[in-house]
């Protein structure tokens, strides 16, 4: 059985859960966009010059012509340009009807005060034409679209002073474990510092959710209740690290049920990051990590990202490329997909990386993409070709 498979399946039946909301274009980078932008006129919206130059005939271009006015962005020419007559013309400004060709300002010979010559017969016709880059009408950007720069210019050249987006949702994140402390902290014999607060929390923030709370408990069955209760009363979503496991203190799957959410999925074929829960009640939905920070870190990578994506509404495919391997990968057990950090170089070659498993966070911090390893493969030769996922 091919469990991660099965999940994908599951993140890609899931209907948008979140209210949409009509916000300023200035507030929308980084949302998902939730309506179809269309174009309201033409771009560019009339023939532009594309230099500082001349704009004239193309068929006296070999002649010596008059200059009958000086042309800016944003002025249109009070003259008609007969034979042997041009225009002094800036970038940006509209080409007079007349004209079918600016020469740059660089082909110029300036002949005297009103009089110029073309050095560059076989100049281009330096013209952004009509609609060139979109027809009035045009789909510009489409619904689901995450907005990120392009798409934020884009919104302003098509007069989308207010755009329709998904509301953020708001997020508790609880690292769950008696053995942590915060970073502020040295921890003593059989504690250890909590970094997975810092890395969920940074990964929602890059989605900007808003984040309600943040909490680091311990491993205390009715605590835990109590706050995952609280919680739910603020929270979109919930993210748990930690006690997702089969331990005597890993209650979260227990609380959830208890609390009568229905569980999707317990774990996730993956390695690392095989115990994971995802569950839902009422419109609010629980993620349950692992401990492990490179297991929480590949859980939300590979399955809480496109969720959380799917959930707002967003259409979010992730960037997979096959790359050359530039060391062999062998390993005993193919049961899992395996998730390894490597290091994409110049020459897109994916080279190894120190790494040994699912506590070793710091590996994460020199990988610059995901190796996939599929289920059933033991070993990937150097030279072959795999699976990436760029970070
Ligand atoms: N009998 C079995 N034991 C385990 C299994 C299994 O299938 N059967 N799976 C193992 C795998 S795989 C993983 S991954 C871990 C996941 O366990 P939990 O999600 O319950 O995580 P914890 O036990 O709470 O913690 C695991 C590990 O991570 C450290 N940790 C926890 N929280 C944090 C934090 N906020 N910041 C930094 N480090 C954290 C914790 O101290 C542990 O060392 O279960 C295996 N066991
Ligand atoms: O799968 Mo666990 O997630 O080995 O660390």
């Amino acid at each position: 059985m091919n469990q991660f498979k099965e999940i994908q399946q599951h993140i890609g039946n899931l209907s948008p859960v979140l209210p949409t909301e009509k916000i300023l274009l200035k507030d929308a980078f980084n949302r998902v966009l939730l309506e179809d932008v269309v174009a309201d006129l033409n771009m560019p919206p009339f023939n532009k010059s594309a230099m500082d130059g001349f704009a004239c005939s193309y068929e006296d271009i070999a002649n010596e012509l008059e200059v009958l006015e000086v042309i800016n962005a944003g002025k249109i020419a009070s003259v008609k340009i007969g034979k042997n007559q041009c225009v002094k013309i800036m970038t940006g400004a509209a080409v007079p009807s007349e004209c079918d060709c600016v020469f740059m300002v660089e082909d110029a010979e300036e002949l005297s005060e009103n009089k110029v010559r073309c050095t560059n017969p076989k100049t281009k016709k330096n013209i952004c034409y009509l609609g060139e880059d979109y027809k009035k009408g045009e789909k510009l950007l489409k619904k689901g679209m995450l907005i990120n720069v392009p798409q934020m210019a884009v919104l302003a050249g098509a007069g989308y002073a207010e755009v329709l987006v998904s509301k953020r949702p708001k997020v508790t994140v609880i690292a769950t474990g008696s053995e942590l402390v915060p970073p502020s902290e040295t921890p003593k014999p059989g504690q250890i510092r909590n970094s997975n607060s810092s890395q969920v929390i940074t990964q929602l923030k890059k989605m900007n959710l808003e984040i309600v709370d943040e909490l680091m408990l311990v491993d205390d069955y009715e605590l835990l209740t109590k706050s995952f209760n609280a919680a739910l009363g603020t929270s979109d979503f919930i993210v748990f690290t930690g006690g997702a496991s089969v331990g005597d203190f890993d209650f979260i799957p227990e609380i959830l049920k208890e609390q009568g959410f229905k569980i999707y999925w317990d774990h996730t074929g993956i390695k690392p990051g095989n115990p994971m829960t995802f569950s839902e009640k009422g419109g609010k939905f629980v993620f349950g990590l692992s401990g492990n920070p490179v297991s929480s870190f590949v859980q939300f990578e590979l399955i809480a990202k496109p969720t959380i994506n799917k959930l707002l509404g967003a259409n979010y495919n992730p960037l997979r490329i096959k790359a050359r391997m530039n060391f062999t990968f062998q390993r005993k057990k193919t049961n899992r997909l395996a998730i390894i950090p490597v290091f994409i170089d110049d020459n897109g070659a994916t080279s190894e990386i120190p790494f040994h498993g699912s506590a070793h966070i710091n590996s994460l911090a020199f990988a610059n993409a995901l190796l996939e390893v599929p289920l059933g493969v033991s070993a990937i030769q150097t030279n072959e070709f795999a699976y990436v996922r760029p970070l």
